[in-house]
């Protein structure tokens, strides 16, 4: 008996995003309070970075051909003209053969020359006279002027989900205020009547309730906004008024469990009250998470995911995500790690599946070994790397056989 009339994952997506096409606006933030967020448009530089030539070393700016042939049994003798100040356009040039003018690592480059030779192949001889023991090539330790980022370039692309890294590159463009996507709220709605808050002390047939905390932090990992909205009784009534509650609050609304066919399970009717289109999908052919929803209400979309731990994370992953990427703008990249799988795993044809699996080194080579367990089980998420996905057609996986794990 087939409850659900399912699709696959990527219709899911297509589904969901014929059906919705909003877009979330920008904030302007602070450069230290951007990491993790989602650039709103290209930063294009408005200068050459660094904006002037300078020093790699600690050294001596020479002009090459001086010091060309230079060796320690016939280094070349030089004339020290003096020396550059950090922070200060130098006052002394390179102008006549033999000119040198010492340069401290990151100093500007004096007029006339194009190279610098590191203070370790030098001797000073006395207040003006230095040897060089060592060629350099023109361009050598100098870092020239637009080498990092020049005017005109795109610095960073829209879209990118800012770290740490950009977070240099914008300071040193003197970005101060960034314009990022804005946070989308997401609402969480855990049910269950068994379900007891993640601080209390379950009765005999109660569980402590996992998918709150969970999708709170997927959704922080997704640049969104979390909005708890309690544990809720599986009572339509109850669930109904909260949803309402979190429709005029959010951009989105996650209701954890409820989702299958079970006599108690109301996510689809509550949907399915509200005036709209109502659920567009019920049942995706993957494994685990076949019962998830998505439903479109007021022009907003509501998911329901499965209550198991495992597939309530694994859908928010493959669908939620989704959603919020393409709300927030964000062009999320992945780089699978190539990997061997350690066993023979076999698997039923019709759903897509993704396992979890561990990997190791195994020689110079990584292999993927899968974490079994229900997907009501939760600890062997945690002991995972990240997972493999497994083609909808594919009968399995033969030990050996080259598979591609993505990081959770
Ligand atoms: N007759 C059928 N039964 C089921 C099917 C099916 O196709 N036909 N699908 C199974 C699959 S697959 C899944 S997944 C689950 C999904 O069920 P629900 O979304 O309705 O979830 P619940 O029944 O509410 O809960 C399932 C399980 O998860 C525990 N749970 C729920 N919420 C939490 C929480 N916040 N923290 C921790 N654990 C939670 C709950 O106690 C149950 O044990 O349906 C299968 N059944
Ligand atoms: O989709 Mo269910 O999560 O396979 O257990």
């Amino acid at each position: 008996m087939e409850f659900f009339n399912v699709v696959t994952v990527s219709d899911a997506r297509m589904i969901i995003d014929d059906n919705f096409n909003i877009k979330i606006g920008y904030e302007i933030v602070n450069l230290d309070e951007c990491t993790g967020r989602i650039l709103y448009e290209d930063v294009i530089s408005k200068e050459d970075v660094p904006a002037f030539k300078r020093s790699a070393v600690d050294g001596y700016a020479v002009f090459s051909k001086d010091v060309f042939g230079a060796s320690e049994s016939i280094p070349s003798m030089m004339n020290l003209k003096g020396e550059v100040l950090m922070g200060q356009v130098p006052v002394e040039r390179i102008e006549f053969p033999g000119d040198c003018v010492y340069v401290p690592t990151g100093g500007m480059l004096p007029y006339g020359a194009n190279s610098v030779v590191m203070m370790e192949y030098t001797e000073r001889l006395d207040e003006s006279t230095l040897l060089i023991s060592n060629p350099a090539a023109p361009g050598e330790n100098i870092i020239d002027a637009g080498e990092d980022i020049k005017t005109g370039e795109v610095a960073i692309k829209k879209g990118t989900r800012l770290r740490p890294y950009e977070v240099g590159v914008l300071s040193s463009l003197g970005f101060l205020n960034i314009k990022v996507s804005r946070k989308p709220k997401v609402a969480i709605i855990s049910t269950g009547d068994e379900i007891v808050k993640a601080d209390g002390i379950p009765k005999p047939g109660q569980v402590r309730d996992i998918n709150t905390h969970l999708l709170y932090s997927l959704i922080m990992e997704d640049s969104g906004e979390p909005v708890v909205y309690g544990l809720i009784k599986d009572e339509f009534s109850l669930l109904k008024n909260t949803v309402e509650k979190a429709l005029s609050e959010c951009d989105a609304v996650i209701i954890s469990g409820g989702s299958s066919v079970g006599k108690k399970d109301e996510t689809v009717n509550v949907i399915n009250s509200f005036e709209g289109p109502g659920v567009l999908i019920h049942g995706i052919s993957v494994k685990p998470g076949k019962p998830t929803i998505v439903g479109k209400v007021r022009d907003k979309i509501i998911f329901g995911l499965p209550g198991h731990p495992l597939a309530c994370a694994v859908m928010h992953r493959v669908i939620v995500s989704h959603y919020l990427n393409s709300l927030t703008g964000h062009k999320l990249l992945e780089y699978p790690v190539t990997c061997t799988f350690n066993i023979n795993y076999h698997k039923a044809k019709g759903r897509e599946e993704y396992l979890p699996v561990m990997l190791d080194y195994d020689g110079d080579k990584i292999k993927a070994t899968p974490v079994f367990g229900k997907s009501g089980l939760m600890t062997g998420f945690s002991k995972a790397w990240g997972y493999i996905r497994i083609e909808k057609n594919q009968e399995g996986i033969k030990e050996g056989q080259v598979v591609y794990a993505y990081k959770f």
